[in-house]
């Protein structure tokens, strides 16, 4: 029998024959192996520890994908930390650096898709080829819908005392920015929260809207983060054209250091630059009573682009820091609230024993006791299972030096601070020191004790030589009461700064004898220096007697010392009012 065809048909049969054949192609490109599965990091380097994992293709992109011994492929967040890839060496994993497997076959993939997404179009009829293309819409915006309804509020969010306060202000901002308008304020449009990871920046972004009843949109940095060019600046700008429909709201960009990565010309990447560019025209576009405010989180404020934090963008930054001994008592309560505990838990102690956990951290740890609890059937909580979920959360920690730091790094840490705060007390008791704590801050330093001066137009040499006295004061209490062959390396942001102070002291502002009244940048510009020697001289002369002083300082008060530092240990932090309240006790005490 012959099989009679016309034109028509034969094209029609190719057409389809050829579609299957790209659809076959693209089902097994995207669906003939896993979906990749999303590995936390912490999880993702137990893998890696265990040999669970076969390679990882190694990109410079937040994100990193790989494939597990079984097979199953996997995302997670890159470290992109310097030695990262020679851990992975190191545990058997093999690392493909072009990445050929993501990026070339998504692309292929991609056009496969695309060609099947074009082909259909054409060929079917006009209602399916309308919903093709609402997929094909669908797959090219994925902006946050907003998030009605939001039911946080700062009762969600234990301690953060400090960041709650500022952020409080916002919520009157959001709630009548008319009022603020009347009086010519302008109303700030970018808030930055920084700190370690889990610490709440998402909660209090959250609390913002929930307190303020206005809708929340939350959308992350690293989802612009792709290889589609120009799309990243179009869902920026679809994001505040949404934004904009309500009167008010909330944006929240978390891992903003993603897109606003400081630009160093080496690893610029254009695609960022126009997606970070968007951001930055949408904020200045705003009017000034427009009751929109954009939240933005990172872990690490000093690798953004400056161009970022400039007035009129993201000029309010937010500290978010780890809990410390209160703060995580709080956080304790809050998350075991709905949980059965064996009335024999002391949520106190714990918080003592938790130094160095983030509040997420203390929310898994609940968690994961209470997950044990109900493995076990057990009527309540109970002390073992707290036991063991405490190391079941430090052991997926990453190795950060924080659970190792001992008891005499504390101490030492302690009285350092210590010896800062009770100069500052002794000397320039018109400065504010409005907050010392032993618990580490982002920017690496051990502990730290806030110390703000008036505000004064000009300083006198009397402040600038205190201020020198209060830099000194740290390690003066370390050799006070370690003796001097242990003194430690604790001490050198407090040396750096007290030597620019002297050294500008003699040489800009002539407020040195020996060195008079010139100022030695123009000196040196005549001379060629020879000078030099006259000026180190007098520096080190003037600073060791300072810091002799320093010395004598608290040597004579040292019962104020060691209390300081003992009230420290115990609370972690302290803020103004225990710091007069343990000077006035101890000075009426030894009076
Ligand atoms: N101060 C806090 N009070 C109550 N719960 C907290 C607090 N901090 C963190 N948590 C708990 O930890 C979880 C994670 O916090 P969140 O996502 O806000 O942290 P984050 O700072 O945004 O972290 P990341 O930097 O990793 O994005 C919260 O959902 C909450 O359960
Ligand atoms: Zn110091």
């Amino acid at each position: 029998m012959k099989i009679r065809m016309n034109k028509k048909t034969l094209i029609t049969v190719m057409i389809i024959l050829s579609l299957s054949l790209l659809v076959g192609i693209a089902y097994f490109q995207f669906m003939g192996k896993d979906e990749p599965v999303v590995l936390h990091y912490k999880a993702f380097m137990a893998q890696v520890r265990e040999g669970k994992v076969e390679t990882v293709y190694y990109v410079d992109d937040p994100k990193l994908e790989g494939r597990l011994k079984g097979g199953q492929e996997f995302i997670t967040d890159n470290p992109r930390t310097e030695g990262f890839k020679e851990t992975l060496l190191m545990h058997n994993v093999k690392v493909e650096e072009n990445s050929a497997n993501s990026i070339v076959t998504n692309i292929v993939g991609l056009i496969g898709l695309v060609a099947v997404f074009a082909g259909m179009a054409i060929f079917m009829s006009k209602q399916s080829s309308r919903q093709t293309s609402m997929e094909f819409n669908k797959m090219s915006s994925i902006e946050a819908a907003p998030q009605g309804d939001i039911k946080v509020t700062f009762a969600s969010v234990a301690g953060n005392e400090e960041a709650k306060e500022s952020i409080m202000d916002l919520v009157d901002f959001l709630q009548n920015p008319e009022k603020y308008v009347k009086y010519g304020a302008r109303i700030p449009r970018g808030v930055i929260l920084y700190g370690p990871p889990g610490t709440g920046k998402t909660l209090l972004a959250k609390a913002l809207a929930g307190e303020a009843g206005v809708p929340f949109y939350a959308v992350s940095g690293s989802d612009f983060v792709q290889i589609y060019a120009g799309l990243g600046a179009g869902r920026i700008r679809s994001l505040f054209k949404k934004a904009r429909e309500h009167q008010k709201c909330v944006i929240f960009i978390d891992e903003i250091d993603a897109l606003g990565k400081k630009r160093d010309g080496m690893n610029g990447n254009d695609e960022n630059d126009r997606t970070l560019n968007a951001l930055l025209t949408e904020m200045s576009g705003f009017h000034e009573n427009e009751g929109i405010i954009v939240m933005a989180a990172t872990n690490r404020l000093d690798t953004l682009d400056e161009a970022l934090l400039r007035p009129g963008r993201f000029d309010r930054q937010i500290e978010v820091g780890l809990p410390d001994v209160n703060a995580r008592h709080q956080i304790l309560k809050l998350h075991s609230s709905k949980k059965p505990l064996s009335p024999g838990i002391d949520l106190g102690r714990l918080a003592h024993e938790t130094v160095y956990f983030s509040g997420a951290e203390l929310e898994s740890l609940l968690n994961e006791a209470a997950i044990l609890a109900a493995k076990q059937n057990a009527d309540q909580i109970k002390h073992e299972h707290i036991d063991r979920a405490y190391y079941t959360v430090i052991a997926g920690e990453e190795k950060k030096d924080r659970s190792a730091i001992s008891q005499e790094d504390r101490e030492l840490i302690a009285y350092h601070e210590a010896g800062h705060a009770l100069i500052t007390k002794m000397v320039a008791p018109e400065n504010r020191v409005t907050k010392v704590t032993i618990i580490p801050s982002t920017k690496g330093a051990g502990g730290f004790s806030m110390n703000i001066a008036p505000d004064k137009m000009c300083r006198s040499k009397r402040e600038m030589l205190n201020q020198i006295r209060i830099s000194l004061g740290g390690r003066a209490a370390e050799e006070i009461i370690l003796g001097e062959d242990n003194i430690t390396t604790g001490a050198s942001n407090d040396i750096e700064k007290a030597t620019s102070t002297i050294i500008a002291m003699m040489k800009r502002f002539g407020m040195n004898q020996s060195t008079g009244l010139l100022n030695y940048d123009v000196v040196y510009n005549y001379s060629n220096g020879g000078v030099d020697r006259v000026m180190l001289d007098e520096c080190k002369k003037t600073m060791d007697q300072l810091y002799e002083e320093t010395k004598s300082i608290l040597s004579k008060n040292i019962h104020l010392l060691e209390k300081i530092a003992q009230t420290l240990l115990e609370r972690e932090t302290i803020n103004e009012d225990d710091l007069d309240q343990i000077i006035d006790e101890n000075l009426a005490n030894a009076m």
